[in-house]
């Protein structure tokens, strides 16, 4: 078999990199924007903003499995630049799908809890109605559209506030600014479940797996969009109190900031949160066998991660 990782560089491509499971599955492919992995090595160039340029490299790597961790994820700086993410996070997503259509390959794709409203309050259903409040969850559903069209066969996992030892990410964000100040604020009137990138991976894999054994015609039903998030709920705030204690005790900050709870409208951004993230994750669940635990544990594992590797 041979998997093609797109996006090897960021927050969940390295954790598949590090990880091992693709490369144990397959020949492994990993490929990056400029062809430069963080590790050093060479992987191949693959440029999601020029969607036209994919079909070369896809002709060439031959993958029977694309896993696309490539994603523009700058939020904010999505409002300015809609029409890139729109190309990268949209289009190519499409060009991925039509390939894959063409040539039998599955398509493993990540999407977002900010392809929501977040008016809702309990959690979200897969089949929820979406309603994007900005340019990115605006480009991330339009990705989720173009794989469904192109009739390819695939798994999207829309997951949520991803974090992990390494990339950026809210939590090394809150670590260097709680290193930095005696007192944060920080957002407590958005809900959500932080969850690790080695959950996601795992649980691809799991998913990844159930396919390869599965008769064709049994597939179908694995297929499609699923919710690939931690167990149980808190707030930025709540995250940030978290992040704080577990590193006080790990030995990874000498003293906890104060961490004040303040509402979203006290913290201006340009594009706007859902205030509410959570994602209903009983079928992935169910449907794979797969346990997804409270968000501290993840976070316990991760904090614990970068207290022993000196960070
Ligand atoms: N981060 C989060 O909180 C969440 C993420 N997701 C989704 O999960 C997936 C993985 O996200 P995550 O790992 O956190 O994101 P990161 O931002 O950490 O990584 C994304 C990677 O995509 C690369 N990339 C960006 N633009 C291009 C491009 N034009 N061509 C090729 N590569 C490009 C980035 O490269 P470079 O570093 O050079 O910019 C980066 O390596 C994405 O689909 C994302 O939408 C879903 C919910 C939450
Ligand atoms: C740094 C900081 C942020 N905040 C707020 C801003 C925001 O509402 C919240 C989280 O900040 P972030 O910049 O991490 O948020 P954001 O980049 O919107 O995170 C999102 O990224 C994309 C890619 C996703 O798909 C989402 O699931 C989600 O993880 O915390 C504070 O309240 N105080 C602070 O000091
Ligand atoms: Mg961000």
């Amino acid at each position: 078999m041979r998997i093609l990782l797109l996006g090897a560089n960021g927050q969940l491509g390295r954790t598949f990199l590090d990880q091992g499971g693709l490369a144990a599955r397959g020949d492994l492919l990993a490929a990056s924007r400029d062809g430069v992995l963080v590790d050093g090595r060479h992987g191949e160039i693959a440029d999601l903003s020029i969607p036209e340029s994919l079909p070369a490299l896809l002709d060439r790597a031959q993958p029977d499995v694309i896993v696309n961790a490539a994603a523009y994820t700058a939020v904010d700086r999505a409002e300015q630049e809609e029409a890139l993410a729109t190309r990268v996070n949209g289009e190519a997503v499409g060009v991925l799908g039509q390939w894959a259509a063409t040539h039998d390959a599955l398509v493993i794709h990540y999407s977002t809890d900010y392809v929501f409203d977040g008016r809702q309050s309990q959690p979200y259903e897969v089949d929820a109605r979406t309603a994007p409040l900005g340019a990115y969850g605006r480009s991330k559903l339009a990705g989720e559209r173009a794989l469904r069209d192109s009739g390819a066969d695939h798994l999207i996992f829309r997951t949520a506030w991803v974090y992990a030892a390494h990339g950026h990410n809210f939590l090394r964000t809150m670590l260097r600014l709680g290193a930095e100040r005696e007192e944060l604020r920080v957002v407590a009137d958005q809900h959500g479940a932080p969850t690790d990138t080695s959950l996601i991976v795992n649980g691809s894999l799991t998913a990844l797996d159930r396919w390869l054994a599965t008769d064709r015609n049994e597939q179908p039903p694995l297929l499609g969009t699923h919710h690939l998030v931690a167990g149980g709920a808190t707030s930025w705030h709540g995250f940030a109190t978290e992040i704080f204690e577990q590193a006080e005790m790990l030995g990874l900050l000498a003293r906890q900031p104060r961490v004040l709870p303040i509402s979203s409208a006290e913290f201006a951004t340009p594009a706007v949160r859902p205030a509410w993230s959570l994602l209903d994750n009983s079928g992935f669940r169910q449907r794979f066998n797969f346990p997804l635990p409270d968000w501290q544990q993840g976070l316990r594992e991760v904090v614990r991660t970068l207290a022993t590797s000196g960070h």
